[in-house]
């Protein structure tokens, strides 16, 4: 042994064929080639120094021309992630970017999909990463550069940086708004900056207590359905704008439908417009809440049995009831229940905590106090004829009576209370002040409602005008936009003449 003909030798001698490498003694005969590496490590390390003891040669860690080391990337470094090519990306932003938007469309698992590579979230969030839309990089930086700095602003001059500051104003603003119906009602803006919303009379600010809207969260975070319920009479002014914003943002999982509530109060074209319009934002349903004589019913419990199928992993679904007060969520859960099961009643408020009630095995029915979200455009006037507050309690109700008039027709007002003859404000608006007065006197003296001395009874007067108006006796609707209703009324009006025909025939 020792050498490496001597190890071949013996390998012969004692019929070793191994086909490996020879290997003898010498300096690493004890050394396998990792523990050599390891070593000679510490020997690179070191540097070389001549006899007097000067560095001649650096080590290698202490050199300054260290040979650059580039890192191999590997995919596995990313943990439980999967990797994606662009092409594919953009393929399912294109996708699905419609998708996430269309009510109609339901997205199912949606856990399970990347939603959040939908957005491109550093182009909102940061001017910065949007530099070269503003300016190419030729002008900024190039070397024919034409400025110092880059812009971060898109305006070019005052008047556009002035309708962009406008912009984000008005974005900044309806985030208040949000923020405030979102549980800070206490502190809101618009109780803090605004004197009108201070001079409000206390019951002008119904359903908008943070108690109500707590509960209101309670019935959202519960349901996996919300129903919208709107006044068909005014449908856009009893929407809480806010409230499905909300939803949107925050939890877009959810199904959120309109229900057009007291169809029976307007004539049939009005209540088809305005489905038709609302339709294009949400699913939307026309009906009538009646134990005996309803409408809509079977398509509202067939929509909530597709809900309950398309969630068939799941026990059960709940669906909330939200909206105005007085707008009839109660009522609805009675109608679908056939009896009555919530109590319901011609004043706002009269549901005050959230309520659970077992529909079909699979579907649980919420009903929600009615919620008001605080606007600062709806005057004293717009609150009340939505019937949001009790009218017993409103101080000096005949206030209101001149914007009643000009609200309603006044061949409905004739009809109504059998009286006429009160002042053309229609064509001079100086009048309309007395023309409520005259209009009170006159319901007055035909009723026999007078006070001591002959007086009429103007406060009682007006009390029972607004009650009418609030439940519908007075007809009165917001007419729909103008492309629909002149459609729809077309179509209604083909209708009746067919029907009438047919009649004939
Ligand atoms: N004409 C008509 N009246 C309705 C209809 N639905 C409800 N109402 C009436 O509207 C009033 C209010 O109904 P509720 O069901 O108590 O309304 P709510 O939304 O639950 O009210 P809150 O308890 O204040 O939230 C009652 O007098 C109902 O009779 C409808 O479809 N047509």
């Amino acid at each position: 042994m020792g050498t490496a003909k001597k190890e071949k030798q013996r390998r012969e001698r004692q019929n070793d064929t191994r086909d490996a490498n020879l290997k003898v003694k010498g300096e690493n005969f004890y050394k396998d080639a990792k523990k050599v590496k390891h070593l000679s490590m510490y020997k690179s390390g070191r540097a070389v120094r001549n006899a007097k003891g000067d560095i001649i040669k650096a080590a290698d860690m202490q050199s300054s021309d260290i040979p650059v080391a580039r890192v191999d990337p590997n995919k596995k470094w990313f943990g439980n992630t999967r990797v994606i090519a662009q092409d594919a990306l953009s393929h399912f932003r294109e996708a699905m970017a419609d998708k996430k938007h269309d009510s109609y469309s339901v997205l199912l698992k949606r856990n399970k999909l990347p939603m959040s590579l939908l957005d491109e979230k550093d182009k909102t969030e940061s001017p910065a990463a949007r530099i070269l839309e503003t300016e190419s990089y030729e002008h900024a930086f190039g070397p024919k550069q034409q400025r110092k700095k880059p812009r971060l602003m898109t305006a070019s001059n005052l008047e556009e940086l002035a309708s962009i500051t406008e912009k984000d104003q008005q974005q900044y603003e309806e985030k208040l708004e949000l923020d405030s119906t979102l549980g800070l009602m206490g502190n809101s803006i618009l109780d803090k900056d605004d004197f009108t919303q201070e001079a409000k009379e206390a019951i002008f600010h119904k359903g908008q207590s943070k108690r109500i809207w707590n509960e209101l969260y309670k019935v959202v975070d519960s349901s996996d359905v919300v129903i919208h319920i709107l006044d068909a009479r005014d449908p856009l002014g009893t929407r809480c704008e806010s409230v499905e914003k909300y939803i949107q943002t925050e939890c877009p999982h959810k199904h959120l439908i309109y229900v057009l509530n007291k169809c029976d109060l307007v004539p049939t074209w009005v209540a088809a417009a305005w489905v038709k319009h609302l339709s294009k934002r949400f699913p939307t349903l026309a009906f009538h809440a009646s134990i005996t004589n309803s409408f809509g019913k079977g398509s509202l419990i067939q929509l909530l049995r597709q809900f309950s199928t398309l969630h068939s992993d799941r026990k059960q679904i709940s669906v909330g009831f939200i909206g105005y007060p007085n707008t009839g969520k109660s009522s609805i859960i009675n109608t679908l229940r056939r009896k009555k099961v919530c109590q319901v009643a011609p004043i706002p408020g009269e549901t005050k905590v959230w309520q659970y009630i077992t529909f079909m095995k699979k579907i649980f029915l919420i009903d929600c106090p009615g919620i008001v979200p605080p606007s600062q455009r709806d005057t004293e006037s717009d609150i009340l004829f939505r019937g949001v507050v009790r009218v017993e309690h409103v101080s000096s109700p005949e206030q209101y009576i001149p914007d009643l008039l000009k609200k309603c027709t006044r061949k409905h007002l004739e009809r109504t209370y059998e009286v006429s003859g009160w002042a053309k404000f229609e064509e001079d608006p100086a009048l309309l002040e007395k023309a409520g007065i005259e209009f009170i006197e006159l319901i007055a003296r035909k009723q026999g409602r007078l006070l001591k001395g002959g007086e009429p009874d103007e406060t009682g007067i007006a009390k029972q005008v607004l009650y009418d108006f609030t439940r519908g006796k007075i007809p009165w609707f917001v007419p729909p936009p103008q492309d629909e209703s002149s459609e729809s009324k077309e179509t209604h009006k083909n209708k009746d003449a067919l029907e009438k025909k047919e009649s004939e025939k």
